[in-house]
């Protein structure tokens, strides 16, 4: 039995999100200012740390326990035509993940994070939301709750990340549907597809609004009508993570999409969560300026698999190494100005 066995329940646990520490926060934020540097000049490292140390009760924050999370799933309207690759790859992907094979491998060996790959029936897609709900209460709480589960024992930081052909259209579905606009306004090319793909996946995003109408303005209906498991699964990991105060790094389009129904539902929502880069992906950019996130990278990447927030954790290892071991004026004997 997982976390949640109701859609009631789950509502309920995204209207009751813990905040911060403000003790904490505030005497790393003091603690910025007393470091030997003129104030500031560390630019977003001593936001980041900052922000640490709120999120995890800790002036001086670790990232000793860093744990990325890649949940998989499949997606019915790949029958469309959406992608530039078969929806096949998915589960071949995941085998690639297993045996070590994969970009966010590579990466997730870099910063010492552990990595944990979640499928989620990648043999049993979901319906294609074009002309039906993707996915009925019992499998939206199913992938909700694999990802609620997921995060446990309340790790330094968690990583976010996903595989699954297809998806960055329901990126792009839910995103309409929460955010407005036009199909056109959301999609991008994906894994590559060309001008027609990308009209076919502007057409799909455009039925599916269509199709749900009015039932779209709710987030956790949205998610159910026009997700998929992997999206399902990386909002409920972002809901446990809130729970225990741990912090997230967000990648990319699918997963900052993922992400938005907590937004959408609570304004402060994701306070515990940032978004590690801005992806290629077209519509990536326009979400995260519609939910007020400000990327840490721009590197042009358009992988997915968590891939450019594992990358980010090097940037949060450089904000506490400065903020953690820096010397304060008094320590080091120099003039404050
Ligand atoms: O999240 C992103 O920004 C992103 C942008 C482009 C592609 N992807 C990855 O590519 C797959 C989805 O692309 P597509 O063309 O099949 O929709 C899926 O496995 C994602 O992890 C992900
Ligand atoms: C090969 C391949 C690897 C991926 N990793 C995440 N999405 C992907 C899509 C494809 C096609």
């Amino acid at each position: 039995m997982g976390r949640f066995t109701s859609i009631e329940e789950l509502r309920k646990a995204c209207s009751d999100l813990p905040a911060r520490d403000p003790e904490a926060e505030k005497q790393a934020r003091d603690r910025e200012g007393m470091l030997t540097k003129p104030p500031g000049s560390l630019g977003r490292l001593e936001e980041l740390a900052v922000w640490l140390a709120g999120w995890q009760g800790r002036v001086k924050p670790k990232l000793d326990r860093v744990e990325v999370f890649v949940f998989a799933g499949s997606h019915g309207v790949t029958a469309r035509g959406v992608s530039a690759f078969p929806a096949e790859v998915t589960a071949q992907m995941v085998g690639n993940f297993e045996a070590g094979g994969a970009a966010i491998n590579q990466l997730a060996k870099q910063v010492g994070a552990s990595l944990t790959v979640i499928p989620l029936h990648v043999d049993r897609p979901t319906a294609d939301f074009t002309v039906a709900p993707a996915m009925d209460e019992e499998a939206l709480l199913e992938a909700v709750n694999a990802g609620y589960d997921a995060v446990k024992d309340r790790p330094d930081l968690i990583v976010l990340g996903e595989m699954g052909i297809g998806n960055t259209t329901v990126a792009a579905a839910l995103s309409t549907a929460l955010l407005g606009g036009a199909g056109a306004d959301w999609v991008g090319r994906g894994t590559g597809v060309d001008d027609d793909g990308l009209r076919r996946k502007a057409s799909a995003v455009d039925d599916a609004v269509t199709c749900h109408g009015d039932a779209l303005k709710d987030p956790i209906e949205a998610l159910r009508r026009v997700g998929g498991r992997e999206l399902a699964a990386m909002f409920g990991a972002t809901l446990a993570a809130r729970h225990q105060r741990v912090p997230v790094l967000l990648d990319g389009f699918v997963c900052t999409a993922a992400a938005l129904p907590l937004a959408s539902l609570d304004p402060d929502g994701l306070a515990h969560a940032w978004a590690a880069h801005v992806s290629a992906e077209a519509g990536h950019r326009r979400l995260l300026d519609a939910m007020q996130l400000k990327p840490l990278l721009d590197l042009g990447m358009r992988l997915g698999e968590a891939s450019g927030a594992c990358l980010a954790v090097n940037i949060l290892r450089g904000a506490i190494a400065c903020h953690n071991g820096m010397a304060t004026f008094a320590e080091a004997g120099v003039s404050d100005g």
